[in-house]
């Protein structure tokens, strides 16, 4: 014990050295699906990077958690489906499988303390369907009305914009009820992690219109549908194993983790990016992480003002997922898949089976966003836990209440994700700033799923994102 202090001051005394910066052609920012993406391209084209991650992990919004040894379940970005043709060919490329999620059986939907069982994706919401059907058909009706990724150039863009989902809702008249209010709230949470009115209906026709391919047009079925829809199927090993796999692809000394980027500067055309792990140069640069943490870099110059204001006027949603585990998923042997839909009063809107594909241990999760999060999100947890068995058990019973682990990820409280799943425009945001979205500044350029045409928000446009970004910098 007596030579601790000596080896200390040896320590002291030893003079830190200036580590050389090190020179590559390029470096991509964020090791979520979409930086991985990128360095994947470059690196395939003979050129040589970095990816340069602040956490110490990979796979950004993305992460598994094991519920038993070697069975995971994801705890961020989940559900595939068709028109997703960037994402399901990364896991055929990488040798990771996809299977349909769990549908046999009946969804619940939970009204005025009520539960109903039903099939499909629309609950039994009697008369208000005629509320939600018009709903759905004048979103399909303003997302087919300009280019994809372009919601700018809807003939009424300036007016979509001002307007939230509620207000919108609002100057309907009688036929949105307050139950059409509260349905509609339960596609809005878990998709934006917002309520009804921080959304505009331009945003919300974007991401309709993305919900698709070149093939497909986009619709609101498509985007938030089970089965032939966006939630359609699932990743096995987890949607973390992507990144996982990429990363382990382009080996550790092309992925530094726990290097958060400070800085880009250039001039002269050569780049410097500063990071807590050292100094790159490089030739071009990709920044892949989302809006408010690409705000948050210090580029030199800076970015004009346009695309600072999109930056900074693109703040992230709040949205947790909390899941229970329990023996088995005892709720199919009722003839239930788990789903449900729950009108008001309850912190989870929407609710999903996530039990392992081996079929055990049953896992149950649900979504909470927006105003449902900033109630629920900052209690203790054994009160969270309290909260979501008891919901849970609302639908599939009470055995719910005796699960037998209960933990939740809150992507509103993530430093490295400023909150999730995805960036939502304030007003006037897209309209004034939109067309700044992939526009590169200098040698420096933009990817991220935000930044995708198609499925922007999901995990699908941040791979697409990422290709498209590769290409500009190989160009
Ligand atoms: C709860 C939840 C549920 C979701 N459900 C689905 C779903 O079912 N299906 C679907 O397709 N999508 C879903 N998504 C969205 C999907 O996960 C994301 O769209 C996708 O993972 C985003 O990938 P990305 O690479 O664009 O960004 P990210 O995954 O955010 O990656 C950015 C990376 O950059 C890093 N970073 C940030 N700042 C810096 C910095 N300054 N320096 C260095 N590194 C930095 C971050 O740590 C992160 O690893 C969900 C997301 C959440 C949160």
């Amino acid at each position: 014990a007596a030579a601790l202090p000596d080896v200390a001051d040896a320590k002291a005394r030893r003079k830190p050295r200036k580590a050389r910066p090190r020179s590559v052609d390029v470096v991509v920012v964020g090791g979520g699906l979409s930086g991985l993406t990128a360095a994947r391209r470059v690196a395939a084209a003979g050129r040589s990077v970095v990816v340069l991650e602040a956490r110490d992990r990979v796979g950004g919004r993305t992460l598994n958690h094991d519920v038993a040894p070697g069975r995971p379940v994801e705890a961020g970005g989940e559900y595939v489906g068709p028109t997703q043709n960037h994402v399901l060919n990364a896991c055929r490329e990488m040798q990771i499988g996809v299977y349909q999620a769990y549908f046999k059986g009946d969804s619940s939907y939970v009204a005025d303390g009520q539960v109903t069982r039903y099939q499909g994706d629309i609950p039994p919401a009697a008369l208000d369907l005629v509320g939600l059907q018009d709903l759905l058909s004048q979103v399909n009706g303003m997302a087919d009305s300009f280019r994809v990724g372009e919601p700018w150039g809807h003939p009424q863009a300036a007016e979509l914009e001002g307007q939230s989902v509620d207000s919108w809702l609002r100057s309907r008249g009688l036929l949105m009820t307050p139950r059409v209010h509260e349905l509609v709230e339960c596609l809005i949470e878990p998709s934006f992690g917002a309520s009804n009115r921080e959304i505009s209906m331009l945003l919300f026709a974007r991401f309709v219109n993305g919900s698709g391919d070149e093939q497909h047009k986009g619709t609101v079925e498509r985007m938030l549908g089970g089965k032939g829809g966006g939630q359609d199927s699932r990743i096995l090993g987890g949607s973390q194993l992507i990144s996982l796999a990429m990363a382990d692809a382009l080996g550790a000394a092309r992925v530094r983790l726990n290097a958060p980027v400070r800085r880009v500067t250039q001039a002269g055309g050569r780049l410097e990016v500063v990071s807590d792990a050292g100094t790159w140069k490089a030739r071009k640069v990709v920044v892949a992480v989302p809006p408010p943490l690409a705000a948050a870099i210090d580029f030199q110059p800076v970015l004009p003002a346009e695309h600072r204001m999109l930056l900074q006027r693109s703040p992230m949603g709040a949205l947790m997922k909390c899941e229970a585990v329990y023996d088995k998923p005892f709720w199919r042997e009722q003839g239930l898949n788990g789903s449900a839909v729950v009108a008001g009063g309850y912190p989870m809107k929407v609710i999903f089976d996530n039990t392992p594909p081996e079929g055990g241990p049953g896992v149950l999760f649900g979504f909470c966003g927006g105003d449902s999060w900033r109630r629920f999100s900052g209690l203790p947890v054994r009160e969270r836990r309290e909260l979501v068995l008891r919901q849970f058990a609302k639908h599939v019973g009470p055995q719910a209440l005796k699960a037998k682990d209960y933990f939740d990820m809150d992507w509103g409280r993530e430093p490295w994700s400023a909150g999730g799943p995805v960036a939502i425009p304030s007003a006037g945001t897209l309209t004034g700033f939109g067309r700044w979205i992939r526009r590169p500044h200098g040698d420096v350029h933009f990817a991220g799923t935000e930044t995708a045409d198609y499925w922007a928000g999901f995990m699908d446009g941040a791979i697409s994102a990422g290709k498209r970004a590769a290409r500009e910098v190989l160009a």
